[in-house]
């Protein structure tokens, strides 16, 4: 229980966090912070550096100078994999596998909540009767659902959501909103990207707002 004159750190904290390519500058320095129970709106137009942001944080990219401080810790690789899902482009399913086997692939790698099912969350995010479907037969909206089913099952507190809403229905959106306000409910934080204030989730928000530099 943090004492009042020690109030816990945030779960995400990034200080003077820079990242450049080829020596030209993407983003920062960037200073933010996270806390437990709210979202942070991550806005930015096409190529202003929001995928790298939450590739650097990740652990995927390595960031030129600045610190990420987990829980008040710094974020080495394994307190990345423990506190850290992340929902991309590129969900890292295997194209050849079905869906359930794709489900339970990614829990032996990364873990799973042990109260959650992975054919309840298929149902969840409405791909009950896909378990045996093969991820190359799925739309690109039914395989952002799986990637979602596997971000329900992640035991990961912090949430990074690259174009959360890309290629979902409004049920989907709906799903998605209501996904995070759970997480954020149970004591999780999610990082969202955006192109503009339009699509949010309806819960406790900061922004930060990046600006292409070059
Ligand atoms: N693998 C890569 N190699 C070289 N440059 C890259 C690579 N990935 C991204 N970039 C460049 O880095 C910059 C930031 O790209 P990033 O994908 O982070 O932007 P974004 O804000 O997520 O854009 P969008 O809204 O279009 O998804 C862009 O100028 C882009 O061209």
């Amino acid at each position: 229980m943090p004492h009042a004159d020690h109030p816990a750190p945030p779960l995400l904290d990034v200080k003077g966090l820079r990242f450049s390519r080829n020596d030209l500058p993407v983003f920062g320095p960037l200073d933010f912070a996270v806390d437990a129970g709210e979202a942070l709106l991550v806005q930015g137009d096409n190529g202003a550096g929001k995928t790298t942001l939450l590739r650097v944080l990740i652990g995927l990219l390595r960031a030129d100078d600045g610190s990420v401080d987990i829980d008040g810790e710094p974020a080495r690789p394994a307190r990345r994999a423990r506190a850290m899902a992340y929902l991309g482009h590129l969900p890292g399913l295997k194209a050849d596998l079905g869906v359930l086997e794709n489900l339970n692939f990614l829990c032996g790698l990364h873990g799973r909540r042990r109260a959650q099912l992975p054919e309840h969350a298929l149902a969840m995010v409405g791909l009950a009767g896909y378990e045996d479907a093969l991820l190359r037969q799925l739309s690109a909206g039914q395989k952002k659902r799986l990637g979602l089913a596997r971000l329900w099952l992640s035991p990961a507190p912090l949430w990074l959501l690259d174009e959360p809403y890309a290629n979902l229905d409004l049920d989907g959106i709906e799903l998605v909103n209501r996904m995070v306000q759970a997480q954020l409910r149970a004591g999780g934080a999610a990082l969202v990207t955006t192109h503009g204030a339009y699509a949010a989730p309806p819960v406790r928000t900061r922004t930060l707002v990046l600006e292409k530099l070059s």
